[in-house]
């Protein structure tokens, strides 16, 4: 469904994406790793054409989505959504009304500028709250949420646009572990459920292992590894990371950790 062919991005002297081609033939949830600078968020803002990439292509059921312009690309937009490390809400805004935004798109104007927004879309954007195990916080502003409870609301805003495929950059980067957890296994129920794409950029190694189908390593704007979580060796990924025979995975991991370290702890009486 997804051919990504010698998609380069260059900015002057220096290549962040170089030749990346990648065929994903059929839904997955995908993880990108690599360390920082290796071309991750290039790769995803030129899928999403927030970046325009410098050559090579990419399409979508056969449809070269590389060079759309205008209405066309923000089709494609709508189509594969984007969630970011810091959430992008509006802070002041209530919930349902950040989740709403992401039918932009399909609004005029005037609609927007009034805040007018259907009922069956009111409708739709508590159901994927609800589903998402937020609801109870709608009506209240996004910034009262935790940093789990902003993203889970910044997912649902991706799916009010009903996407194909949803790029997440690093999208537990900013949270504990117990949040980072609720995310990702929000992410890896809605490809399970809806069979959306999910692509994405993680700086864990466990996190890649434990919710991805496929990861891919990228390297100095190269892609260096694309497979299996169980291939995704620690000599495979000490290449990655370009480290020497001292790297510890530990170093690239922040393992989720439950709960039930912390109900060790004795309660004062
Ligand atoms: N807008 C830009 N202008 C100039 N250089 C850029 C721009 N965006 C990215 N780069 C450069 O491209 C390279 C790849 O950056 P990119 O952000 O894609 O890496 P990354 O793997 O996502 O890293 P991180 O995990 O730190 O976000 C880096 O050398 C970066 O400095």
């Amino acid at each position: 469904m997804l051919e990504i062919t010698n998609l380069t991005k260059t900015f002057g002297a220096n290549t962040a994406v170089d030749n990346a081609t990648l065929s994903f033939q059929r839904s997955a949830m995908i993880g990108i790793i690599g360390r920082s600078g290796a071309g991750k968020s290039t790769l995803l803002r030129m899928l999403n054409r927030l970046t325009d990439s410098s050559s090579g292509s990419f399409t979508v059921e056969g449809h070269d989505m590389t060079h759309l312009r205008g209405a066309a690309r923000r089709r494609w937009q709508s189509q594969c959504a984007m969630i970011f490390q810091q959430f992008n809400l509006v802070p002041r805004m209530d919930v349902v009304s950040n989740v709403l935004h992401g039918t932009l798109n399909r609004r005029s104007t005037m609609a927007t500028m009034f805040n007018l927004y259907p009922t069956s879309d009111v409708h739709r954007a508590i159901e994927i709250l609800d589903r998402l195990g937020i609801v109870e916080h709608a009506p209240k502003r996004a910034e009262a949420l935790s940093g789990g409870q902003q993203q889970r609301v910044a997912i649902a805003r991706a799916l009010m646009q009903d996407p194909k495929i949803i790029l997440a950059d690093e999208p537990i980067a900013s949270l504990d572990p117990m949040n980072a957890q609720v995310v990702m296994q929000a992410l890896r129920r809605i490809h399970e459920e809806d069979g959306r794409m999910v692509i994405a950029n993680l700086h864990t190694l466990d996190t890649a292992r434990r919710y991805c189908d496929r990861v891919i390593g990228m390297r100095d704007g190269r892609v260096v590894f694309d497979g299996t979580p169980e291939q995704l060796t620690t000599g495979v990924a000490r290449d990655i990371y370009g480290a020497g025979s001292d790297f510890s995975e530990a170093a690239t991991s922040t393992a989720i950790e439950t709960l039930d370290s912390t109900d060790t702890h004795a309660v004062p009486a």
